[in-house]
Parts: C-alpha cells; sequence; structure tokens
C-alpha cells in the first residue's frame, strides 16, 4: 500500500476553498453523505471519460485532478481515458489542416495521424498526468500501445447512401479486443491509469479510436461499477434543448431515428449503452463545466446528468 499521508498538508492547500460559503453544518452535512457512497464504492473500479471538451480550462482540470484524487484516496479505484477533439483540431490547424468527422468520427489521413499520437500521447495526456500528481496522486499515462492494451482493426463505417458499401476514414480503429493486465497491475499498486485512445494493429500501424468507445469498452472489460462521461453538454437534451435524465435503449433508438442525437454524441451514446448492456451496473454522461462534477454523481445523492439504462 502507498503511503499518501506526505502527500497530505500540500494536497489540502492545493483542493482550496471547496465549500468555504457553506454554514458549518451543511459542509458537515456534505461530508457525512458522502459515507454510504464511500462505503458502496470502496474497492470497485469507476471508469472516467474526461473529454476534451470538458478539459478546455485549468479551473475545470483543477477541479477535475483533485476529484479523481480524492476517490483514490477513499479506496475507489478511478480509471481515467481521455480524449482531446479540440485539441487536435487546434493542432491541426496550425499546421493548416482542418479536421472533418463522419458520425462523430475523424476522418485520419497519415499526417493527421501523426498530429494525434503527438497531441494525445504527449500533450495533452501529460498536462492531465501532472495535475492529478499535482494533487497528490500517482497517475501514469498509457496509450493503448502499452503492454499491449488496446488492439485495433481498422474502422468499417457502413455507407448511408451505398447500402453494402464501406467509407474509408484512414486510420480511425474500432477496438478489437482489450488486454487489461497492464491497468489492473497499476490499479492494485495505487497508480492511476490515464489511458490515451490510440490502440494498435496487427499490421503494426497505429490507429485513432473514438475516445467514447475506448471508455465504454474497458468499462465493460474491468467490470467497471460504474462509467461517467464527462462533456460540455448538460447530459443528453432533447429537441428542445430540455434534459433527459434517464434514458433506455428504446427511447435511445427513437432518438438516433429522429436526429435528436448527432456529431460527438453518436459515438458517447452508442458506447454508453453497450456499456449498460455489458453489466456496467451505471452510466452516466454528465456537464464537465461543472466544477466537482465527479464527486456531485459518485459521493452525494444529488442526480446530475443523463443516467443511461439497458431497459
Ligand atoms: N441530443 C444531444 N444532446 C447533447 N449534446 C448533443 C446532442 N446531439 C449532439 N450533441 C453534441 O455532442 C457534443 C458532445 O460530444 P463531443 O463534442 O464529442 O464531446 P467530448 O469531447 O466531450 O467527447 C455536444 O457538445 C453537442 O454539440
Ligand atoms: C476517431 C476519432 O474521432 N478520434 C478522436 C479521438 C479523441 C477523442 O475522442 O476526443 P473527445 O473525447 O474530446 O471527442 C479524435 O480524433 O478526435
Amino acid at each position: 500500500m502507498t503511503d499518501f499521508t506526505q502527500a497530505d498538508s500540500s494536497y489540502a492547500e492545493k483542493a482550496g476553498p471547496l465549500v468555504t460559503t457553506l454554514t458549518p453544518r451543511i459542509k458537515a452535512e456534505v461530508l457525512a453523505e458522502a459515507l454510504p457512497y464511500i462505503r458502496r464504492f470502496h474497492g470497485k473500479t469507476i471508469v472516467v471519460k474526461y473529454g476534451g471538451n470538458a478539459m478546455t480550462e485549468e479551473r475545470l482540470q483543477r477541479s477535475f485532478a483533485h476529484d479523481v484524487v480524492l476517490l483514490k484516496l477513499v479506496g475507489i479505484n478511478p480509471i481515467v481515458v481521455h480524449g482531446g477533439g479540440p485539441q487536435i483540431d487546434s493542432a491541426l490547424k496550425r499546421v493548416g489542416k482542418q479536421g472533418t468527422f463522419v458520425q462523430g468520427m475523424r476522418v485520419t489521413d497519415a499526417e493527421t495521424m501523426e498530429v494525434v499520437e503527438w497531441v494525445l500521447g504527449g500533450e495533452v495526456q501529460q498536462d492531465i498526468v501532472m495535475m492529478i500528481n499535482e494533487f497528490g496522486g500517482k497517475a501514469v499515462g498509457l496509450t493503448g500501445k502499452d503492454g499491449g492494451l488496446i488492439r485495433a482493426n481498422k474502422m468499417r463505417m457502413p455507407d448511408k447512401n451505398n447500402p453494402g458499401a464501406f467509407l474509408d476514414l484512414g486510420f480511425v480503429g474500432e477496438i478489437a479486443s482489450i488486454d487489461p493486465s497492464v491497468v489492473k497491475a497499476l490499479q492494485d499498486d495505487q497508480f492511476i491509469p490515464v489511458i490515451s485512445p490510440i490502440g494498435f494493429g496487427e499490421d503494426g500501424l497505429a490507429y485513432n479510436i473514438n475516445a467514447d468507445l475506448v471508455a465504454g469498452k474497458i468499462a465493460e472489460v474491468l467490470r467497471a461499477e460504474k462509467l461517467v462521461m464527462m462533456t460540455n453538454t448538460p447530459g443528453v437534451l432533447d429537441k428542445n434543448g430540455n434534459l433527459l435524465t434517464g434514458l433506455t435503449a428504446n427511447k435511445i433508438d427513437e432518438l438516433f431515428a429522429d436526429g435528436t442525437i448527432s456529431g460527438g454524441m453518436l459515438p458517447k451514446i452508442s458506447s454508453a449503452l453497450e456499456a449498460a448492456k455489458s453489466g456496467v451496473n451505471s452510466v452516466h454522461i454528465v456537464d464537465g463545466r461543472v466544477e466537482h462534477v465527479l464527486l456531485l454523481e459518485i459521493l452525494t445523492a444529488q442526480g446530475v446528468g443523463t443516467m443511461i439504462r439497458s431497459h
């Protein structure tokens, strides 16, 4: 077991004035409310998908890192899968390229793949790792290549306009298999794995995989208790922009059919539903722009975002 006590004083300082405006009694009640959740989730794995849109401000990055460390310190095992779509877009712009997407998937030519690897496996991941470590956690960055974690195949995306045909999205991967042994070893040793969604193919090439797909599959393979997807909307919204607090497979089919769900929400919901069907106990899409949304979702009775259920 790791001794975290040495990190405690700096941890408390960096956590900052979380609830300074609350009365002592309310503060105590909030803390007391966490106990049954800590007991329920102690020793369990929670996969957190940290979307690129939820990491655009330092304030939010700090809140995220703080919450992940707190979860680890109370005996819950967070596994972070990160995205970085907007960060890849900015990097592509700098080299004079514009990102294009089909059904929420980035069309990835060889040059784009280089940028994807460089941004996700580099800058974005290292920022998250450093921030978690700053709060006293022990984060380790991995790509799907490390320890043979994510095997990928080239994605075959059905062409809607041409039944039976497939679109060529370049180096976009779909998951062939996951070998979670490296993640389990790190988690058992009190590390916090931070995974970027890059897989490797039989052909020895790297593939760009949508981070939502990776998060869902990892949650499934690790038999996670929970999957929390942090994004930049209050959750899944209906046609009028109202939050849908709970969704089942049938309702999701309807939302797909009438076009309520589009863009990046397509892979997110599909992956969330797959995870729910495959035994992940609770699956949530939450607003990563709300500070400490992870603590709200995991350690309080407060309902946040959209919960996805298999039925
Ligand atoms: N019905 C919907 N409800 C909420 N967001 C939706 C919906 N349909 C499409 N979206 C889009 O999906 C986006 C979230 O997906 P994405 O951009 O991939 O985020 P992330 O980087 O967090 O994975 C939202 O910002 C929104 O523009
Ligand atoms: C194939 C594909 O679309 N890959 C994504 C990987 C990053 C990602 O998923 O980032 P977010 O979670 O921030 O959207 C991309 O290139 O943008």
